[in-house]
Order: structure tokens, then C-alpha cells, then sequence
């Protein structure tokens, strides 16, 4: 069976399949990275009361009309307010009151002059310039008035989230269950990190590459193992792992070779294979299937094809289950900076690009090492360069960027 689909359609298909984990109630404190479950509204206005933005003197802006540095007003200085009190005195005309940054505006004042142009002499204070009403004044509710939006669900919780959220008093916080990703790893060839290898044995790349990308995403790898290219080793482990787990992804042995069986597998686990092959490179051979309603994605061994599988098919599937508001990728344009060429070919071509500014302009900067093989140039780059099937690559154009880390720039 090939189903070879373009990849637009394994997106759509996939992500019909899965809807978002459950929810939990999380500390404030161990809430970062995690994805926000409930909308959150300001519950009172934020500030709160109408403060100082300066240190200085609260004042009535009708006193000080026409001063200057050459015809100051004098006012007498009635009270002190430190941020965290609240002022005894009402400010009347021909007072002020000495204000700290934060301190709430006493009754009667209507304006603040900063300190540095004011002269405070034994409880007199000579003001040296005319200011407007309000100046200086954060109102109630500025930031955000009672029963506004502060946050949608499905953002992830970064520190400005954090910060809302410990203003409102949350001391916990709503999020999505971290998904778990089951993580197995197959071929006879690929040994542990601890193994001696023997002729013909390599390392086992893609367990830990992949194991760091699902963590990245603030999502739980589990551990699954290497497995031969032997039926009876993989389908039980992918039976316990898709029992236990919100989202399962092989590596290796989705090709056509006589050893490659993992579609073979996910069928004889009691599995329905949903696609075979996507119209990309590298990363061509992948498999989609459902067991037992847990999605499973075949990736390849290839390394660099599995990470690109990874962060073009895997992503947006795992934002899904993660209860993110946006999921799909949304690339950006750049202006391609590239050393080789390479013919013009009747799918998709993914470059690993390092992306730089240059005198202003978003430059995706593509080196040479673009098989599906090659390890070293993942290092370092942060978006895949995207080139149409049976279109050309030139320097100089303008090209889609499919980022790595999707929620570094806004919607
Ligand atoms: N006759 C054909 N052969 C191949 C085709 C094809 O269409 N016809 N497709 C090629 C393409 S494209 C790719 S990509 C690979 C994909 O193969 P598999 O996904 O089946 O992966 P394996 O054969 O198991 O391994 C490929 C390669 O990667 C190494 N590998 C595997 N696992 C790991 C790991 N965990 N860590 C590091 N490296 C790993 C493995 O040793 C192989 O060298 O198939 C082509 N063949
Ligand atoms: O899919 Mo393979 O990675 O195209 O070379």
C-alpha cells in the first residue's frame, strides 16, 4: 500500500484524529511551559487604585499654573507616602503631599511633579514647573479593567503569563495534561549509548534527538527502547506503549526495505495504517496509523529525516494534544542564501537553514549536507527552507521558513 499525500492533507488527516489531552490544576510555581487551560479575566482593575508613576510631590495642577523655574510656587508639604500606604490628608490648594513610584494618589491631588523639579526646605517644597492634570498618574484599570481578557486559553506559560497570573492571586493554575510520548526505536544496526559497538553497529541518535525535541515542546518522553527489525520484539512494545501513552513515534524501517516493518507492525498490533509517504524530502517514507485510538507516527531512521518528520508532521500533532490555540505551522519569508543547487524534483524539498538578519533583512541561510543522513548540519539552524516541488532554488528569492520553535513569533 502507498499512499503518498501531500503534506497540507497528512496534516489535515492527523489532526482530525486527536483532540486535546485532559486538564489538571497545576501550582503557580510549576506552571511554566505548560499550556493554559481556561481563559483568564481581571478580576478587579489592574493597577488596582490610581498611583504614582514618579517619585515627587502630589499636587493640584490649578496651584501651578504659569510656574516656571523663574516664578515658582511654594506649597506646603503636609504628609509622606511610601508605596504600600495610603495618605491620612486630603491635598487642598496650596498643598502636596511627598509621593513615592507606586504610592496611591491622596484625595485632592490630581497631578505629580517628579522630585527633580521640586526643592523640598523644611517642610516647604518650591515647585520650578507647570504640569497638566494627570501627570504622572496611573489610573485604576490602565493595564486592564475589571472583567477584561488577560489570557486565552491554549498559551503556552511563559514569564509575562506568570506575571498576570500572579497578579490575579492565582496561586494555581488550569493546564493541559502534558501529553506522553512514547518513543521507540528500531534496526538491528542501532545500539544504546552504553553499548560497545561491533562492525556494522551504530549509535542510537534518534532515541535521544527525539526523546529532546518532545521535551521542548514541554510534552513527557517515555522511553521505549531499541528494537531489532523483528515482529515479535516490536508489537508488544508498541501495544504496552500505545496503552500508556497519548501519542507513540517509531523511527526506522518504514522504507521498502526486506527488513522494514514497522507498517507491518502497527497492522498486526491492531492498527489502521491512515498514510504512507508524503510528498517531502527528506523525510518521504513516514507512516501514520491509529492503534487502539492512540495516534502512532512511523518516522524514519534517517536522522535528519526524522527530525524533519518530527518538526514539520509531529509538531503541530503534538500542539494538539498539548491544547495549543494555534497549531499549524505559520512560516515566514526570507530571502534564500544558498552555497550548492540541486535539481528540480517533483515533491517538496525541506533545506535546514540557519536564519540571520542582514543589514535589516531575514536571510535563511542554507549550507551544503542536505541528505537525509547527514547529522552535523541540524546543529544550529533554526527553520526549514521550503522549496516547492519542480521549482528551483535560487539565492536572492524570497522563501517560506517553517520554524523550529513555532510561538517565537505572534498570530
Ligand atoms: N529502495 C529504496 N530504498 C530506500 C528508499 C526507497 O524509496 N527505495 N527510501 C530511502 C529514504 S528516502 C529513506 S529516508 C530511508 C528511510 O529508511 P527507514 O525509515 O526505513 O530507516 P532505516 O532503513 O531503518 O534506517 C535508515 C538509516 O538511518 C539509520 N538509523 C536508523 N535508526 C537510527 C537511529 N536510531 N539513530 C541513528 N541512525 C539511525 C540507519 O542505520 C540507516 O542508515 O530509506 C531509503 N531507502
Ligand atoms: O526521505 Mo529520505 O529522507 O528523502 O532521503
Amino acid at each position: 500500500m502507498e499512499m503518498l499525500l501531500r503534506l497540507e492533507q497528512a496534516w489535515q488527516l492527523s489532526l482530525d484524529r486527536v483532540s486535546a489531552c485532559g486538564v489538571e490544576r497545576v501550582p503557580l510555581g510549576a506552571s511554566q511551559g505548560r499550556v493554559l487551560a481556561e481563559h483568564v479575566v481581571a478580576k478587579s482593575p489592574l493597577p488596582p487604585f490610581d498611583r504614582s508613576a514618579l517619585d515627587g510631590y502630589a499636587v493640584r495642577a490649578a496651584d501651578l499654573v504659569g510656574t516656571t523655574a523663574e516664578r515658582p510656587i511654594e506649597l506646603q508639604v503636609v504628609e509622606e507616602v511610601p508605596a504600600g500606604t495610603v495618605a491620612t490628608h486630603a491635598v487642598a490648594s496650596g498643598q502636596a503631599v511627598r509621593i513615592m513610584t507606586g504610592a496611591p494618589i491622596p484625595s485632592g491631588a490630581d497631578a505629580i511633579v517628579r522630585k527633580e523639579a521640586a526643592e523640598e526646605v523644611d517642610g516647604t517644597v518650591r515647585i520650578l514647573l507647570e504640569v497638566p492634570r494627570g501627570e504622572a498618574i496611573s489610573r485604576q484599570g490602565e493595564d486592564a479593567p475589571a472583567g477584561a481578557e488577560l489570557l486565552r486559553a491554549g498559551r503556552q506559560i511563559g514569564a509575562a503569563e506568570i506575571a498576570l497570573l500572579a497578579t490575579e492571586g492565582a496561586e494555581t493554575v488550569l493546564v493541559y495534561r502534558r501529553p506522553r510520548v512514547g518513543i521507540l526505536v528500531s534496526g538491528r544496526e542501532v545500539r544504546p549509548l552504553a553499548d560497545r559497538l561491533l562492525p556494522g553497529q551504530i549509535r542510537d541518535s534518534n532515541g535521544p534527538m527525539i526523546a529532546a525535541m518532545v521535551r521542548d515542546m514541554g510534552a513527557e518522553p517515555m522511553l521505549y527502547g531499541q528494537v531489532g527489525d523483528e515482529l515479535a520484539e516490536i508489537v508488544p512494545l508498541l501495544n504496552k506503549a500505545v496503552a500508556e501513552c497519548d501519542l507513540v513515534l517509531t523511527t526506522g524501517g518504514v522504507s521498502v526495505g526486506d527488513h522494514d516493518l514497522m507498517r507491518e507492525a502497527f497492522v498486526q498490533a491492531g492498527g489502521r495504517l491512515l498514510f504512507w509517504k508524503v510528498l517531502m524530502r527528506p523525510g518521504t517514507p513516514v507512516a501514520f496509523a491509529e492503534i487502539e485510538q492512540t495516534p502512532v507516527y512511523g518516522l524514519s531512521g534517517n536522522p535528519a529525516a526524522a527530525f524533519i518528520n518530527y518538526a514539520l508532521l509531529v509538531q503541530p500533532l503534538l500542539r494538539k494534544l498539548a491544547g495549543w490555540e494555534h497549531v499549524l505551522h505559520r512560516p515566514v519569508k526570507a530571502y534564500l542564501e544558498c552555497e550548492t543547487t540541486s535539481g528540480v524534483i517533483g515533491m517538496d524539498r525541506f533545506l535546514r537553514a540557519q536564519l540571520v538578519s542582514q543589514e535589516g533583512r531575514l536571510v535563511a541561510r542554507v549550507g551544503k549536507g542536505q541528505k537525509a543522513a547527514i547529522l552535523t548540519s541540524l546543529a544550529g539552524i533554526q527553520g526549514l527552507v521550503r522549496i516547492p516541488a519542480r521549482s528551483e532554488m535560487r539565492s536572492g528569492e524570497l522563501v517560506e521558513v517553517y520554524l523550529l520553535r513555532e510561538g517565537a513569533i505572534g498570530r
